[in-house]
């Protein structure tokens, strides 16, 4: 399916047409026409598994199951290994998933206790009742799909790779798959939620395959688009700062609407949802993104003037964003934006802007990516010139696969990109290192490459190590490419960054992170009734009791590859992003004449230099050249 602009149907409410006879969507009472029992959300991926959780988290008498064709994945989110790292996820679908059992009220002693530390208003309000299991993981499609009053689609949107519209438009095949599959399963009047990223009418396309299989069925259509970050997922959901909603200007569209909205407003205040029409609720999340991503763009389109000019892009950085009319964030210069969505996101509107008649509009958006492409290719032939114009004969060490730091997400890195740059010099090995991409993960990645390079073969140049100090031995060039606080040789490792405490074996007396009081939270956001507005620390005593009210996890087999990656302290790593490198260690095992190449900012020049290093960072004139 191509996305072009959809043509105007006669009789097709227009979302302009708002109605004031029409019922509010914000109203508890519009919502009561619509009660919502089963849910189920179609593919368990990023999105749809750890939304379908949070839903479920504060929606314990509703049933949430998330389908996916995919049986491992869906093996996974049924075990004790989930298929993605997020901070917090492990408790969430721990209490949602598998439940737990009754527990003591809190004693007046325990009450005093947390006066003293300021969480006597949640420990007063501790409900000890059961929670039953409400989250549900399953391949069973067809027959889940038949059972929900409401189908969330959460389905991948990549960018077409083949046809009309190759390398811009969004593939829509999943989208439609999943649309088809509800179009003939579902009960008359479930109602559909967009929480894929679609192009803007894409409501017109769902509305069309819907009325083709089951002419005349009402079947309200919702785009409820999700602005989750990977890395900091369950706190996005947990605490949002906007929940959208587009609906059509119909009676149903607006119950249906109300229903979600009262489905959120469990945990959301009312006052951070935002009813506003299906069209502009589809574009407002291909414009934030691009917007975020122009942001990255134009930051780096500065660090390049710097490197030319002797300015520093992180003192730039710093006092533009002083400007509370710009502000701070997603001003870090670097390797560019990578993950899955940026990209596809901004191909997608260009796409969407050419074929509605605005070349010039989308020739601003194809500029962000050109300027990301140009940070990459800038960074990885100036790691060759300094090379000597060669790599033929020489190691490259590669700390860093993830395309952001605190996620073990390999797609669309751009260590990709460099990596590409970098083989066509013919080096005699590349090692990668990364604390959370898997193997796998980063393989699948490469499989581009392998084609013209022979990269990945047994005997190719790269090689993916578990050891920083093993893919450093011996280097002509360590390169920096993901900002996990781990390689930072500066400040100490942000508390968010560490692995989240398995509830059975936290004993809460190791100190308290934010990530512990998010892990607290969770458990006394759904055993308390009045919730906590700020992180408080509650007694350790509570917390084991918390913690030891969950219902087990199912068990593993006996040769379980992810168990063996569990610390015997109890905390689930996969691997390490904890322990910070001892660079003055690896200065010792690199060549001479011992060059860095930050293509971060993430490390401290002064200090670098200190132990021997010659750093390059990228966005910072270089002091080795002429
Ligand atoms: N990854 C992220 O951080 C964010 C992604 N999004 C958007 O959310 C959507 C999903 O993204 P991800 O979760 O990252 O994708 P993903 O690729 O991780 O997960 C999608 C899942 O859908 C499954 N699937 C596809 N068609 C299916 C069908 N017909 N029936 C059952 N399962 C099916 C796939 O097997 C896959 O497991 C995309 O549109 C993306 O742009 C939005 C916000 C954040
Ligand atoms: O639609 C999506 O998929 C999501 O895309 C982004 O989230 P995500 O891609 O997970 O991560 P970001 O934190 O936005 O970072 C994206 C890329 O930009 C880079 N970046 C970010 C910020 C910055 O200042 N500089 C910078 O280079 C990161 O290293 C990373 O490669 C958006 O932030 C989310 O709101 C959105 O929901």
């Amino acid at each position: 399916m191509d996305t072009v602009a959809l043509p105007q149907r006669a009789g097709t409410p227009q979302p302009s047409q708002l109605n004031a006879t029409l019922p509010n969507i914000m109203d508890p009472e519009t919502a009561a026409n619509v009660p919502i029992r089963n849910i189920c959300c179609i593919g368990a991926g990023y999105v749809g598994g750890p939304t379908a959780a949070v839903i479920a988290l504060h929606n314990p008498h509703v049933r949430v199951t998330v389908v996916d064709r995919d049986q491992k994945r869906i093996d996974a989110w049924n075990g004790r290994h989930l298929p993605i790292h997020e901070p917090g996820l492990v408790d969430v679908v721990r209490l949602a998933r598998d439940g737990s059992s009754e527990g003591r009220r809190a004693s007046s002693d325990q009450a005093e206790a947390g006066a003293m530390d300021g969480a006597s208003r949640i420990i007063g309000t501790v409900v000890e009742s059961a929670r039953m299991p409400n989250l549900f993981f399953s391949t069973a499609c067809v027959e889940t799909i038949g059972q929900a009053d409401m189908c969330l689609i959460s389905v991948n949107t990549p960018t077409k790779l083949r046809g009309v519209g190759s390398g811009r438009a969004t593939d829509m095949a999943a989208f439609e798959g999943a649309c088809r599959d509800i179009a003939i399963h579902a009960k008359a009047g479930t109602i559909l939620v967009e929480k894929s990223t679609v192009p803007c009418k894409t409501g017109q396309l769902i509305k069309d395959i819907m009325e083709a299989h089951r002419p005349g069925v009402v079947f309200p259509i919702l785009s409820n688009p999700e602005f989750l970050s990977e890395g900091t997922a369950v706190r996005d959901l947990m605490h949002p700062d906007r929940v959208v909603i587009g609906c059509e200007s119909t009676i149903s569209g607006h119950r249906a609407a109300a229903a979600l909205a009262n489905l959120y407003a469990t945990w959301v205040p009312r006052s951070r949802i935002a009813p506003i029409n299906i069209w502009s609720s589809e574009l407002c999340k291909l414009a934030a993104n691009a917007m975020l991503a122009q942001r990255i763009s134009s930051i780096n389109s500065i660090s390049a003037i710097c490197e030319r000019t002797g300015a520093d892009v992180s003192e730039i950085a710093k006092s533009v964003g002083m400007d509370p009319r710009i502000g701070p964030q997603f001003l870090k210069a670097g390797l560019g934006f990578g993950g899955s969505c940026f990209r596809k996101d901004i191909a997608s509107l260009t796409y969407l802007s050419e074929s509605i008649g605005l070349p010039e509009v989308a020739a601003y958006w194809q500029q962000v990516l050109t300027m990301n492409d140009f940070q990459r290719d800038r960074f990885a032939r100036h790691v060759i010139a300094t090379l000597n114009n060669s790599l033929r004969g020489k190691k490259i060490t590669i700390l860093g696969y993830a395309f952001k730091k605190n996620t073990g997400d390999a797609r669309e890195s751009p260590a990709l990109d460099v990596l590409r740059i970098l083989l066509e010099e013919g080096p005699r090995r590349i090692s990668i290192y990364d604390p959370l991409c898997s193997v796998s993960d980063i393989k699948r990645e490469l499989t581009v490459l392998e084609a013209e390079y022979a990269a990945c073969m047994p005997d190719g140049p790269i090689e993916i190590v578990s050891d920083p100090y093993v893919a450093c031995t011996d280097s002509n060039a360590v390169l920096v490419l993901t900002d996990w606080d781990m390689f930072k040789n500066t400040k100490p490792i942000a508390a968010l960054s560490k692995p989240v405490a398995m509830p059975e074996t936290y004993d809460g007396t190791t100190g308290t992170t934010p990530n512990d009081i998010l892990h607290v939270n969770l458990h006394m956001e759904q055993l308390a009734i009045n919730k906590p507005s700020k992180p408080s620390v509650p007694p350790t005593s509570l917390l084991a009791e918390l913690a030891s009210r969950l219902i087990p996890e199912p068990t593993c087999p006996v040769d379980c590859a992810e168990c063996e990656s569990i610390h015997s302290s109890g905390v689930l790593v996969n691997k390490d992003i904890t322990t910070p490198l001892v660079w003055s260690d690896i200065s010792k095992i690199v060549r001479e004449p011992r060059w860095v190449f930050d293509g971060r900012g993430v490390l401290d020049e002064r200090a670098m230099v200190g132990m021997g290093f010659r750093l390059e960072t990228l966005g910072r004139t270089s002091m080795y050249r002429n």
